[in-house]
């Protein structure tokens, strides 16, 4: 994960001052050099604060109030200084899967919007930069240090492993190792470089392994959502839908943009990074159009990034939108496309704040209104609601609705509001989702309408080839038959 992009996609934009405390940093700044240590049983100082997972994130161990009043539970600015014991039952159990090792599974039906682990990192590195693992590792405590090894290996072969441990971690110059001590510390090593290499999340402005998360396998069409939140320093996974009691949790391990992979590029990315290939519903879907619309979905999003922020001079993109009425038109395809595939996190956020945007450009207040609150549903189902981090930096959903309602208010009308007896969310989101349903279907009817126009237009022009070829036969078979009729004349 390392590098392979990523398993995480960042969607806080991380000050790393507001999202690393103090003593987090220290750790990180005394992890570099000294990791020349040679001993796996060197001082432990934990670099990670445990790994209490599925405690809801709700407890903080730090109190910004005085003393006196962190101590007086009736003053005005209390705030516990304890970390609060987990109070949601565990949803989850972890079992071995044919084909897949360890991984996580639902003990009962978890509604979509559930926090399902809360958890503080193991072992976090302030960098991408794999050999970094060794120093903290060599620090965890032993139950951390067991907890690590039992996480599982790979060593993607692009990484090298043996050769960073050779190059960047042994020093050559210590003549009180002999050739066996070398090699047993490199084996370590890559021990230690591989499983963090195939367990890790992006943390911030780093990495990290989770003692629970790091047991997550992966899907296409992922049903939970995973990412570090700074505001509560943990690693939060939300179930992005209602998921059935017994059915498998998987994130994605390709980042946001994974989305817009088709399935041969994704293939190798796992295959390369962490040696499986990927039987998810979309890899299974060869042929049934998932590709295609991945294709398409891609090249919508680019084009409306290209149309936001300007595209590569010289090139000519595909899907940029001539106007903001086009641009809303292919936003709204890309929600329901997104939506069809059964893509319903970040992404969609993102597709749904386009959305937003343009019709707010548009003066079309209450659809922009409508997709401002579709967006802000999402993000609170993929990463609840404690995002003081993304809220401060202005990126949250709900900074963006408060742009739109001051729209609104300003142009004369009031936000919506529903209606009492009106239709209930339930009735709505059916509504919602029929219309989606029709729009997908219509995006694929074109699709399949435009590809056999395609097949059509090759097959054209392959019988035009075939009649072309056919027709230079026969001038040479007549020319050879006059030659055979007039010999004397030839040449
Ligand atoms: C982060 S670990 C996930 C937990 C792991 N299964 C375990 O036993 O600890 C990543 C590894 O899990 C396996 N894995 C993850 N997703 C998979 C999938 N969809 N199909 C097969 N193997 C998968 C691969 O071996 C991969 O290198």
């Amino acid at each position: 994960m390392a590098t392979a992009g990523t398993l995480s996609h960042i969607y806080f934009f991380v000050n790393k001052d507001i999202t690393t405390s103090t003593e987090e940093r220290k750790e990180e700044h005394i992890q570099s050099p000294e990791s020349h240590s040679h001993s796996l049983s060197r001082s432990a100082s934990p670099a990670s604060a445990g790994s209490s997972d599925n405690d809801s994130g709700s407890g903080s161990s730090s109190s910004s109030a005085s003393k006196d009043s962190s101590l007086n539970p009736l003053a005005a600015d209390f705030a516990p200084t304890f970390t609060a014991p987990p109070t949601a039952a565990k949803l989850y159990e972890v079992r071995e899967i044919a084909g897949k090792g360890l991984g996580l599974f639902a003990t009962s039906p978890i509604p979509r919007g559930t926090c399902i682990i809360s958890e503080k990192p193991l072992l976090r590195i302030s960098e991408n930069a794999l050999h970094l693992a060794w120093g903290p590792y060599c620090r965890l405590s032993n139950a951390d240090k067991k907890a690590f090894d039992a996480l599982h290996f790979y060593s993607p072969p692009h990484l090298h492993l043996e050769d960073a441990s050779r190059m960047q971690l042994i020093d050559p110059t210590d003549s009180t190792m002999d050739t066996e001590d070398v090699d047993e510390l490199v084996a370590d090593q890559i021990r230690v470089m591989g499983t963090f290499a195939c367990n890790n999340f992006q943390c911030g402005t780093g990495l990290a392994v989770f003692a629970t998360t790091s047991r997550l396998n992966h899907s296409c069409v992922p049903n939970v959502h995973h990412s570090f939140n700074p505001t509560i320093g943990q690693q939060t996974v939300y179930a992005v839908r209602d998921i059935a009691e017994g059915e498998e949790l998987c994130t994605t391990y390709l980042g946001g943009q994974g989305v817009y992979y088709v399935r041969a590029q994704r293939i190798e990315i796992l295959r390369g990074s962490y040696g499986f290939t990927c039987l998810c519903a979309a890899c299974g879907d060869v042929g049934g159009g998932s590709d295609g619309r991945r294709e398409v979905m891609g090249g919508i999003a680019y084009g409306l990034q290209c149309f936001q922020y300007g595209g590569p001079a010289g090139v000519e993109v595909p899907y940029v939108p001539r106007n903001p009425a086009e641009a809303l038109k292919q936003a709204e395809d890309l929600v329901c496309m997104l939506v069809g595939e059964g893509v319903l996190s970040i992404e969609l956020c993102k597709a749904y704040r386009m959305a937003s945007m343009v019709a707010l450009n548009l003066r079309e207040y209450e659809r922009a209104w409508e997709y401002a609150c579709h967006e802000a549903d999402v993000e609170r189902t993929c990463l609840g609601s404690e995002l003081q981090d993304l809220v401060r930096s202005g990126a949250g959903a709900t900074c963006w609705i408060e742009k739109v309602r001051v729209a609104l208010v300003k142009a004369g009308r009031a936000p919506p509001v529903t209606k009492r007896g009106g239709k209930t969310e339930r009735q709505k989101a059916a509504k919602r989702e029929k219309k989606m349903r029709m729009r997908v279907e219509k995006i694929a009817e074109k699709e399949a309408q435009m590809k056999s126009e395609r097949e059509v237009a090759k097959e054209a022009k392959a019988a035009e080839k075939r009649a072309k070829v056919e027709a230079q036969r026969e001038e040479e078979r007549k020319r050879r038959e006059y030659d055979a009729q007039f010999p004397g004349l030839k040449g």
